[in-house]
């Protein structure tokens, strides 16, 4: 008894495309909810599983926790919930509406398209502390790998699902560090960023600014296998990304995306999908377990 594909497809049919015209129209007058919706998805699974616990509202819930304060895009989850109660009472989990919003965001922005397994319930827990699961960002390649592998995903997953940051920005407190004073002598920058590359993040992120700086330079609002030549050539954005090209066996998947002669190729749109059904299962609570929240921030 685990997720499958289409098992709304009696209880309520148009489900799934109700939540794909709710993206759609929040997509087209503000795209950042693209990027917001899949790192959430993320954020949501690697803690207590993709339950949608980090939707709750409240003191000391996950939302409140530092690597969670940026998330963007719970309007999006709340009003396909207010929808998809109008159409089907009681049916349709918030974990789910965040799994099938985050494959949507990824074909909104010309990326890959798959089958999302549903039948996932909502948690009943949603504590702070908990999201200290979550990788961060000055995290090396090695505590990387353990993260995922503590949650059954391997080093090529790591390397396919961190390269969602082809999409979005990151506020220059997660990398700024990184410009200035990180060593002494040259221009003071983290030596594997490429040195041309210094002086443009810098400009985008003055010293004690906070801008939103694109994950992937040039092709930021797009789906695509750009954020691996970016690691080729050190414009990783944050030290946990580049570190995936310092570290042998994170740099081989990257290599491999990149099409590197020698070594049997990867297509980072297919691989991408077969990932994403693998994290939008961990921990996956079915059947009779856990809960169909009424509404997505507040525990029935
Ligand atoms: C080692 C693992 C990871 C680390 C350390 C990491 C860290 C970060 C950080 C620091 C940001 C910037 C947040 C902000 O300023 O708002 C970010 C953004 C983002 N992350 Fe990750 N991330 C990781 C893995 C992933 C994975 C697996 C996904 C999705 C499958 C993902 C999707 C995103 C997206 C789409 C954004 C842009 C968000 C936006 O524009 O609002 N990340 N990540
Ligand atoms: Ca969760
Ligand atoms: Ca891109």
């Amino acid at each position: 008894q685990g997720t499958r594909v289409g098992f709304y497809s009696t209880t309520c049919p148009r489900a799934e495309s109700i939540v794909t015209s709710t993206v759609q129209a929040h997509f087209k007058s503000n795209p950042s909810i693209a990027p917001g919706l899949l790192r959430m998805h993320f954020h949501d699974c690697f803690v207590q599983g993709c339950d949608a616990s980090v939707l709750i509202n409240g003191t000391g819930t996950e939302k409140t926790s530092p690597p969670n304060l940026r998330l963007r895009g719970y309007e999006v989850i709340d009003d396909a919930k207010t929808q998809l109660e109008a159409a089907c009472p009681g049916i349709v989990s918030c974990a789910d509406i965040l799994a099938l919003a985050a494959r949507d965001s990824v074909v909104m922005t010309n990326g890959p398209n798959w089958q999302v397994p549903t039948g996932r319930r909502d948690g009943r827990i949603s504590v702070a502390s908990d999201a200290a699961n979550l990788p961060g960002f000055t995290e090396s390649a090695d505590s990387q790998k353990q993260k995922f592998a503590a949650k059954g995903l391997n080093a090529q997953d790591l390397v396919t699902l961190v390269g969602g940051h082809t999409i979005g920005t990151s506020g220059c407190q997660f990398f700024s560090y990184r410009l200035y004073n990180f060593t002494t002598g040259g221009n003071g920058a983290d030596p594997t960023i490429d040195r041309s590359f210094v002086p443009q993040l810098q400009a985008l992120c003055p010293q004690n600014g906070d801008n939103r700086v694109a994950l992937d330079t040039g092709s930021q609002d797009r789906f695509d296998a750009s954020y691996f030549k970016n690691l080729r050539t050190g414009r990783g954005v944050l030290e946990s990304d580049q570190k995936l090209w310092t570290d042998a066996s994170t740099k081989n998947f990257v290599q491999r995306y990149l099409g590197v002669r020698g070594l049997p190729g990867l297509n980072f749109n297919v691989e991408f999908g077969r990932s994403m059904v693998k994290m939008s299962n961990i921990g996956v609570k079915t059947g009779t377990d856990g809960e169909i929240r009424k509404v997505c921030s507040a525990i029935n």
